[in-house]
């Protein structure tokens, strides 16, 4: 069990005070909050540590082009600034403000807040947008909240983006690339429309980086009449104060076993700590459905630890209505304990945390450009995140973050930034929507954090070869446009249009919704062999793909049963998710004029519309292997289908895969055996037929 420093010695530490041993008193609020006084709303809004810059904020938005707030996790910023501004007079006249959030649950999550705070419902005068979900009112709204990915998208309709008066970008640090390519819009918006306000948010952004980015634009001419423009320059302002106390803890020693140390420090606060909900960060659906799992069978031979826990999951691939749970009150006398991703990690408050147990780890995504391998990768995270996930507690109380990592590693080891998203991630998706918004000139494109250029060619190939940029890499009309439309990666795009010639595309969107989301298998650890078991019941000769199918229509069969899914090993929740994200595909793909057609048993059909898609991913058996080794046709890397796969061992001579996993070698997730013939058919911009080989053309 991982041993901590006990609170009351001196080694727990305050929030953010690693380095100093300075403790910090809790500021200006203390009391009572949200479901533990009687404050008023009004009165808890008036405690927040942003209050008190309410005026300069106002103030620094009227006189400069673009702020930067810098303030703790909790001190108010994403909750009240779009209020301020309102309250100011930023909506009058029909303009909206706009804020946005890195992921969907926070924007549903500070949308309802904000509204609870204006007393208004949601979806009238405070909206928000995330992919596939609009609840707004264009008449109404006037406080909307989107993930920057839905922002970048309204940017295909409204370049200039002419409804906003001000646009806030919020919890900035976490520099996805959707949030880097926005910022770099932003910038050139703000040229072509001065009257923009932007405002940089966080807790942890590197203010004067962020400051060097917006300062580096020319200064334009001021011409008569022009007095009134805002102040290129950037604004930095720094929030003073913060909410509850946060007690840092740290292991002693460096643990060995991630999930297991979590668990049992779950125990350790339930036995130990008074009456408070927790908050466990891991990596992944994998670990998590670990972690629930071994909790639950410690509450279910009630082990005296155990008693009274609700325990709950949360990550992406959850359906809404499980993610809600989270939410919900914590019954009397029963202490809840959430399993999270770091879905959890920015802008949300659960009220009843008091406890945050953190790993130290997140699963991050990590591109090759040489080998074009991009990897989903179990990795340290930054020190800004870390403070992110301590931040969850005292929220509403004072709270106690036990970090999984020693403090000498937190201090001397962690990197204070993580890398941005867009130095380490494939670029198709990106490239795609900067072409889909007339940026022609990729490479010369303003960026907060540059790309590497072999990651730009390589992303500007494949779209090529996919038939979705031209000679001149400009959008192909209809493919490239309608590709850009839909909001998936280019490659599952892609497959839904071919699937419409190919008349399979019921079956292609099952697939797609598959595709989107991590495992519909339920992970846990001892029950390997039953799982493969039930993946056999299933399992299609032709790989994942087809085997997909066939789970869906035995879930369908069965009514949409949880007994079900728990019999054969399938995670209910992730076929719930499926449901939903396939109404959604259904909709954009009846939108973009595609015929619903199923093409019965051809799976012939199935697997070359998953070939026109991800051809770029094939795989030839090496011949003469025995240990199962492919080599990628386009690299020439070595790698191997996933055990998970229902292929692994049946090793078909050529293959496709969806990605690719990477542990002690690269592993191939999502696999489907193809005929050679297809792939210079689906592209023969990539692929050449030399001498009875097929060679890439582009290397
Ligand atoms: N749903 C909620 N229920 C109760 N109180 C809430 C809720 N959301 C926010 N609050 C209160 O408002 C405070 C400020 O939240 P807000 O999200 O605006 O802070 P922030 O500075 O943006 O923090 P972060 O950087 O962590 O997102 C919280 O600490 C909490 O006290």
């Amino acid at each position: 069990m991982a041993q901590f420093w006990k609170p009351g010695t001196e080694k727990p530490r305050l929030l953010d005070d690693e380095e100093g041993g300075v403790l910090f008193l809790s500021s200006s609020f203390s009391s009572s909050s949200s479901g533990y006084g009687y404050a008023s709303i009004e009165r808890q809004r008036q405690r927040l540590p942003v209050y008190k810059y309410r005026t300069s904020i106002l103030y620094l938005v009227e006189s400069h082009a673009t702020s930067i707030v810098v303030g703790e996790t909790g001190s108010g910023k994403t909750t009240q600034i779009p209020q301020y501004l309102k309250e100011a007079g930023w909506a009058d006249g029909g303009r909206v403000i706009a804020c946005t959030q890195p992921r969907r649950l926070a924007v549903q999550a500070v949308a309802s807040r904000v509204a609870e705070e204006m007393g208004v419902k949601v979806g009238e005068e405070v909206g928000y947008t995330i992919r596939f979900e609009d609840i707004s009112n264009p008449d109404a709204t006037r406080i909307k909240f989107l993930t920057d990915g839905v922002l970048l998208r309204e940017m295909m309709d409204d370049p200039l983006l002419t409804k906003y008066s001000v646009i806030m970008v919020d919890e900035a640090h976490e520099r996805s690339i959707s949030t880097d390519i926005l910022l770099g819009l932003l910038k050139k918006i703000q040229k072509r429309r001065p009257q923009l306000r932007l405002l940089i948010s966080s807790a942890t952004i590197e203010a004067k980086a962020m400051s060097d980015f917006f300062q580096s634009s020319k200064r334009r001419q001021v011409s008569e009449g022009e007095e009134l423009r805002p102040r290129l320059e950037p604004a930095i302002l720094s929030v003073e104060g913060r909410g509850f106390n946060v007690q840092i803890h740290y292991v002693e020693d460096p643990v060995q076993d991630y999930v297991q140390a979590a668990v049992s420090t779950v125990l350790l606060i339930h036995d130990q700590e008074p009456a408070g909900d927790i908050l466990v960060f891991l990596t992944g659906q994998d670990d998590i459905d670990v972690a629930v799992k071994m909790l639950t069978e410690e509450a279910r031979s009630n082990g005296k630890n155990s008693s009274g826990l609700i325990i709950l999951p949360l990550y992406s691939g959850l359906s809404r209505a499980e993610q809600d749970l989270v939410f919900s009150p914590t019954p009397k006398g029963k202490r809840k304990v959430v399993i999270s991703t770091n879905i959890a990690e920015t802008s949300l408050t659960l009220e009843g945390i008091v406890y945050v147990v953190d790993s130290g780890f997140s699963k991050q995504r990590f591109y090759n450009p040489i080998s074009d391998i991009e990897n989903l990768v179990v990795a340290p995270i930054s020190k800004a995140s870390a403070r992110q996930r301590a931040g969850r507690a005292g929220r509403l109380r004072p709270g106690k973050c036990y970090r999984l990592y020693t403090e000498e590693y937190f201090v001397n080891e962690m990197s204070a930034q993580g890398i941005p998203e867009i130095q380490r991630s494939n670029l198709v998706s990106c490239v795609i929507q900067l072409k889909a918004l007339g940026i022609d000139n990729i490479l010369g494109f303003d960026w907060p954090a540059s790309p590497s250029p072999e990651s730009m060619i390589r992303a500007l190939e494949v779209l090529y070869s996919l038939g979705v940029l031209d000679d001149d890499a400009k959008l192909t009309s209809p493919v490239g446009f309608q590709v850009a439309e839909i909001p998936l990666e280019p490659m599952i795009s892609k497959m839904i249009l071919a699937s419409n010639e190919l008349g399979c595309s019921e079956e292609i969107i099952t697939i797609a919704a598959v595709l989107s989301i991590q495992s519909i298998w339920f992970s846990g650890r001892g029950v390997q062999k039953e799982l493969d078991e039930a993946k056999l019941r299933f399992a299609a000769a032709e790989g994942d793909h087809v085997t997909f199918l066939n789970i869906y229509k035995g879930f369908l069969q069965s009514g949409k049963s949880s007994q079900w899914c728990h019999r054969n090993f399938i995670n209910y929740h992730a076929m719930k998710k499926v449901m939903e994200i396939r109404e959604q595909l259904k909709r954009i793909a009846l939108r973009l004029g595609i015929v619903l057609k199923s093409c019965e048993r051809d799976m012939q059909s199935v697997r070359k519309a998953v070939t026109a898609g991800f051809f770029a991913n094939a795989c030839r058996l090496e011949a003469f292997s025995h240990s199962g080794m492919y080599k990628t046709i386009r690299g020439s890397q070595e790698v191997y289908i996933h055990p998970s796969s229902v292929l692994f061992r049946v090793n078909p001579r050529w293959v496709i895969y969806h990605s690719l996993v990477s542990t002690d070698r690269q592993y191939m997730r999502n696999v489907i055996s193809i005929d050679s013939s297809w792939l210079t058919e689906a592209a023969p911009h990539f692929y050449q037929q030399q001498q009875q080989q097929l060679n890439p053309i582009i290397h």
